[in-house]
Order: C-alpha cells, then structure tokens, then sequence
C-alpha cells in the first residue's frame, strides 16, 4: 500500500531534501487519505523505573547517564510501582543504562543485596511486579543477548532498544564515538533475535544527531526488513532529539518542525500499515496534533506520577489534556496496554504475562 506514493530509496531521500511545498503537500494528501480512517490514538499509561543511571555509554546527547549514579533500592521500586497500581497505571517501564553491572561498584552493591547481576534484579521486580500489582513490564535498557532476552520474555509484555540510527558513520562522531552499545550492527541483531524469541518490540530512530537524509532512510528500511521478516516491530518511534544543558552535543541545532514532519510521511511510506508510529507528546507539545494529521498513531507512554528521566525538562501532559489535545484534531484518545493488542496470544506472550492480562481485563 505505501508503494503507491514512493518507491526507491532516492526518492525517499530527495523528499527529505525537499524544499518544495508542493511535493510535501502532496504528500501528506496521499498519505493523509489513509489516515482518515483512522479512529483512534493511543497511549499507555505507565510508570518509569530508572532503575539505574550509570552506563558504559557516553552519548553524545545524554543525560540520563551519571558517574556519581544511583542504583534503586528493592524498596523504592516496590513504592513506586505500587503508586502506579493506584494510578491506574498498566505499564512498569523499566529504563536504564546499558550493561550497568559492568561497573564493579555496581556489582559489589548488587552482591550486597542478593543478586548476581542486574538483569537477575531485573527479573526479580518484574516478578514481583506481575505478583503484586495490575502492571505489565516492558524493559528498554540497551543491548542484551539471545539468552538474556528469552530469560526477560517470561516476565515483559514487550520489550524495546532505540536503533537511534544505522549508520556506522555515527560510530566515530559527538553522537557516539564513546558509545560501543550504538554500534548499529549489535542493535540490529538484537531486534532480529527479539524476532526469532517472538517478542513484541519497541524501536525507533533518533533524529538531529548528525545523520544525513541518506542514514534516516536507510534506518527506516532496515526496521522495515526485521519488520517484514519477523512481524514482532509494534511501534516505531520518532523520537526528536532535545538539547539539554551540560551535554557534549549542548550546540547541536533541534530538528525542525517541518523537518520532523517530512521523517514521520517518510516513515509511514515506507513502514508496514499495522506498524505504529509513536511521537512522544512532551517532546512534541506544539507540534504533536500536526504529526497526527501526517500518519503518527500514538503517544507512547504518558505518566501521571513520574517524569521522563531522559527528557526531565519536558513533562507530560494530564491525560485529560492529551484527550482535548487529540479530540480536536478529530481522532479519540485510548489507552492501550504495553502490548498491542494484536500479539495478545500464546504466540507472543508467556503464559504468565497473558494471564496477567487476561486478569487485568476481568477486572
Ligand atoms: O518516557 C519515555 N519513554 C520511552 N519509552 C517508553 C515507551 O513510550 C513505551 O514504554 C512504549 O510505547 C510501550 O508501551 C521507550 C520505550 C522503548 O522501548 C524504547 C525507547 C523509549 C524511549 C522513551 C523515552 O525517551 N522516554
Ligand atoms: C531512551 C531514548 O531516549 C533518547 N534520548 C536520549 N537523549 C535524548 C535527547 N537529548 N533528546 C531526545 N531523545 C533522547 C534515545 O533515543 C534513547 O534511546
Ligand atoms: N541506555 C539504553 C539505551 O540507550 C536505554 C535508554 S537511555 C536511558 O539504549
Ligand atoms: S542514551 Fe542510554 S546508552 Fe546512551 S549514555 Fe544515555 S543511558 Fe547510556
């Protein structure tokens, strides 16, 4: 169906270049025909769980990363997500930084608490989680391996890793020359064995972190080919960088509106139809009813008690807010679960996770 509007790679990349009204109002007309049909935004309302803010990674426009960092007590977690229950909320989003338990500080006070690494702490709060409260965990902290994300399915609804982008190139720039765990080729693999385990997935792309038009179509095309090949990519997100003060990339122009808007159209054409596109509202408070109108379907995770640890500057909206906000573009705000409905079955999901839902659901 997308093929109607573009089809090669160039044309992708020449619409990104484009400086012409004209091909952008065509194209949004030919892709806004679609969208019509459309009903329904949604969101899902969650709690982030910044579990730890160290990391082996030094990227260029974080911070969320810390040296003098903080690993959550069990305690703490437990309050937390214990709040969410009594929020209403149905996502436990446990973010954090990649491979913390490479730290022998972090080791050593994981050890004092019982647990040998972080993702066996890790795994025990989602237990928890699933034994004591109506959320369902979704984890995105960075690379993980074959074994380690069969280990997580039992106890995640989804799971998810920015690809940020594909382009090696980025590997020896601001962005991420002191980040190995941005090597695309890594991410890749793991949203390809993310596919082989079955797991419902979350990725997306960064954009205004030096990539050219070239990398963001090249991007979009590789999620389309894990996509196409394993059916497990739920959502993408465009994700619109946010300068910050303090980061190595503080000088770094934000992408522009109208810059944003070309990505989420090329997006959509080039993205399988079932795949959502998610912009995050707090990121995109002017601008977020315009990208509805281009193809994007959902907001992602909106919190009602915790901010975002990686946008701190940017808070969420009140749900009822995010309602009018989305009303009067024409579309309906609905909440969603961490896993989209369609992979609700025993072919997706352990069967711990779909009978929690099946719980949740009865209630
Ligand atoms: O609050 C945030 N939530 C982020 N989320 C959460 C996301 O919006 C929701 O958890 C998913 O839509 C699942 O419901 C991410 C999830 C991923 O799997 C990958 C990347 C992100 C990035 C962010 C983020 O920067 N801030
Ligand atoms: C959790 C995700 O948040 C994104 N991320 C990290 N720093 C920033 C920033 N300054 N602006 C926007 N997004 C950011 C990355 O894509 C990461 O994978
Ligand atoms: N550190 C992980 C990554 O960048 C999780 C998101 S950033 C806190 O992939
Ligand atoms: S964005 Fe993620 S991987 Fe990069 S430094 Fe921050 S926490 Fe680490």
């Amino acid at each position: 169906m997308s093929s109607e509007v573009f089809k090669h790679f160039e044309d992708y990349v020449s619409f990104l270049e484009s400086k012409d009204p004209t091909t952008v109002i065509n194209t949004l007309r030919l892709v806004g025909e679609r969208e019509r049909k459309k009903k329904y935004i949604t969101y899902s309302k969650n709690v982030f769980i910044p579990l730890c803010n160290w990391c082996r990674n030094f990227c260029g426009y974080c911070i969320f990363r810390r040296e003098n960092y903080k690993l959550m007590k069990e305690k703490e977690v437990k309050e937390m997500l214990l709040k969410g229950n009594r929020y209403g909320c149905k996502e436990a989003l446990f973010t954090f930084g990649e491979r913390v338990d490479e730290n022998p500080k972090i080791r050593e006070e994981l050890k004092k608490m019982g647990y040998e690494s972080i993702l066996e702490y890790l795994y025990h709060l989602e237990e928890w989680c699933l034994n004591n409260t109506n959320l369902l965990p979704h984890t995105n902290c960075g690379l993980l391996e074959y074994e380690e994300l069969k280990m997580l399915k039992e106890v995640n609804a989804s799971m998810g890793i920015m690809l940020e982008n594909s382009s090696e190139r980025l590997m020896n720039t601001i962005a991420h020359r002191n980040s190995p765990g941005k090597d695309p080729k890594k991410r890749l693999e793991m949203i390809e064995n993310a596919g082989k385990l079955k797991i419902p997935f979350t990725t997306g792309i960064l954009v205004g972190i030096g990539e050219n038009s070239e990398e963001i179509v090249r991007s979009l095309m590789d999620i389309r080919e894990l996509s196409e090949k394993y059916g497990h990519i739920q959502e993408v997100i465009i994700q619109n960088f946010r300068s910050k003060r303090g980061i190595p990339m503080e000088d770094f122009k934000e992408p522009s509106p109208f810059k944003i808007l070309k990505v989420i159209l090329v997006a959509k054409m080039i993205l399988p139809p079932e795949v959502s596109i998610q912009v995050p509202p707090n990121l995109n408070r002017e601008t977020g009813q315009l990208f509805l109108l281009a193809g994007v379907d959902d907001w992602g995770g909106v919190s009602p008690i915790t901010e975002d640890y990686v946008n701190p500057e940017a808070p969420w909206p009140e749900i009822e807010t995010l309602r009018e906000y989305t009303e009067e573009v024409g579309y309906r705000l609905r909440e969603r679960l961490p896993v989209y409905d369609r992979y609700i079955s025993r072919e997706w999901l352990s069967d711990r996770i779909l009978n929690k839902i099946y719980n949740i659901k009865k209630d």
